[in-house]
């Protein structure tokens, strides 16, 4: 197969790099100069450094996305959320299959959409889709095994995904719940935040299992309600980037969290980290959207009063204990 990956993040590089291996690949950079950078030493220092490319990997810039796009069987977005819209609608007239890697809900604008929602608004003919779960890009570079979850209502999609990234280190799981997958890698980066202010505070290992369990029911509640299958919750991209997430160093959101914990301000937390902490950007557009759907978050509620600066961490978790008691499952 004929691959394009269009962003050289930590995530868009580790993948290009693990599926170059079996498949024609080119990771392209909207710098040019970062993409030069990556062709000389062919290493991309910047966000995953300490990994080698594979030599067949091809680094690309300047070409121009729907062009490339129309050269390849797959075109992959490895932006931030914060980028899907714009490569979406650079690829908005693309016949082959897209897929984003992107995890969250859009920050900008008040409705707070999920990437396939944003594809249905500027670009409604592609056939597209997510590949998702839990997975940190530099475990991948160093070779070691993990399972993603392929999702789209379109089988063609699902199919160019497994076939693009099924192998040995890789197992791809098909799913047609895109809104299942996407609500579960968007909340968990949140989840995740609160998970590492648990841990910085030394709340203990219960706490952190309350946590995880309680906003695993808060990610359903959210995801139903947009019309997401609850099983799909159990799955890789729920669950499973749940616990890796929240309970994993490598995690940029527990993280901050983290470092929120020990006093840093959200801005130098987030500003330590060189990457992208999408549940800083998307724990505000998260909490809104559950409002208006009548859907009750309190953990991510917190994560985003104390992100925007209204509560303290000790306060946060003492208002979460101080809620009325409540039956487990409503
Ligand atoms: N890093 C991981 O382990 C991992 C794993 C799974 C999913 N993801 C998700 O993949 C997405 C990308 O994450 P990452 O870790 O590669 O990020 P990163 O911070 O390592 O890199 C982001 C890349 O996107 C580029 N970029 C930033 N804004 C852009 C824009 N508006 N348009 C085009 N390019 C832009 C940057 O130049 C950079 O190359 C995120 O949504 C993240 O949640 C990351
Ligand atoms: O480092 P994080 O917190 O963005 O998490 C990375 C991946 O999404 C884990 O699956």
């Amino acid at each position: 197969m004929k691959l394009a990956v269009f962003g050289a993040g930590a995530w868009g590089t580790a993948l290009a790099a693990s599926a170059a291996t079996r498949h024609e690949v080119v990771l392209w950079a909207r710098d040019p100069a970062q993409a030069a950078l990556i062709q000389a030493e062919r290493e991309n220092r910047r966000y995953l450094p300490g990994i080698a490319l594979p030599p067949s990997l091809a680094i690309a810039s300047g070409t121009p996305v729907p062009e490339l796009a129309a050269r390849c069987d797959l075109a992959i977005i490895a932006t931030p959320m914060a980028g899907l819209r714009p490569m979406l609608h650079s690829l908005a007239s693309c016949e082959r299959p897209v897929a984003w890697l992107c995890k969250g809900f859009e920050a900008t604008g008040s409705e707070g959409l999920l990437g396939h929602e944003i594809q249905a608004q500027v670009a409604p003919a592609l056939r597209a889709g997510i590949l998702s779960g839990p997975s940190f890009a530099l475990e991948l570079a160093q070779g070691r095994p993990a399972a993603l979850v392929a999702a789209s209502g379109h089988p063609a999609v699902r199919e160019a995904l497994v076939g693009a990234f099924h192998g040995e280190l890789l197992r791809v799981y098909a799913n047609d719940d895109i809104t299942g997958v996407e609500v579960g890698g968007a909340i968990k980066n949140v989840l995740a935040i609160a998970c590492g202010l648990c841990d910085g505070l030394e709340l203990g290992l219960n706490a952190r299992a309350a946590l995880i369990t309680r906003g695993l029911a808060e990610m359903t509640r959210l995801g139903v309600a947009l019309g997401a299958r609850a099983e799909t919750f159990m799955g890789l991209s729920g669950l499973g980037d749940l616990v890796l997430t929240a309970t994993g160093d490598l995690s940029r959101n527990r993280r901050v969290g983290l470092l929120l914990a020990r006093g840093s301000s959200v801005q130098d937390a987030t500003g330590s980290l060189g990457h992208v902490a999408e549940g800083v950007l998307c724990a505000r557009a998260v909490v809104a959207r559950a409002e208006r759907l009548g859907v009750e978050m309190p953990i991510s509620r917190a994560v985003s009063r104390l992100l925007g600066g209204e509560l303290k961490p000790r306060a946060a978790v003492a208002e979460l204990m101080a809620r009325d008691p409540a039956p487990e499952v409503r």
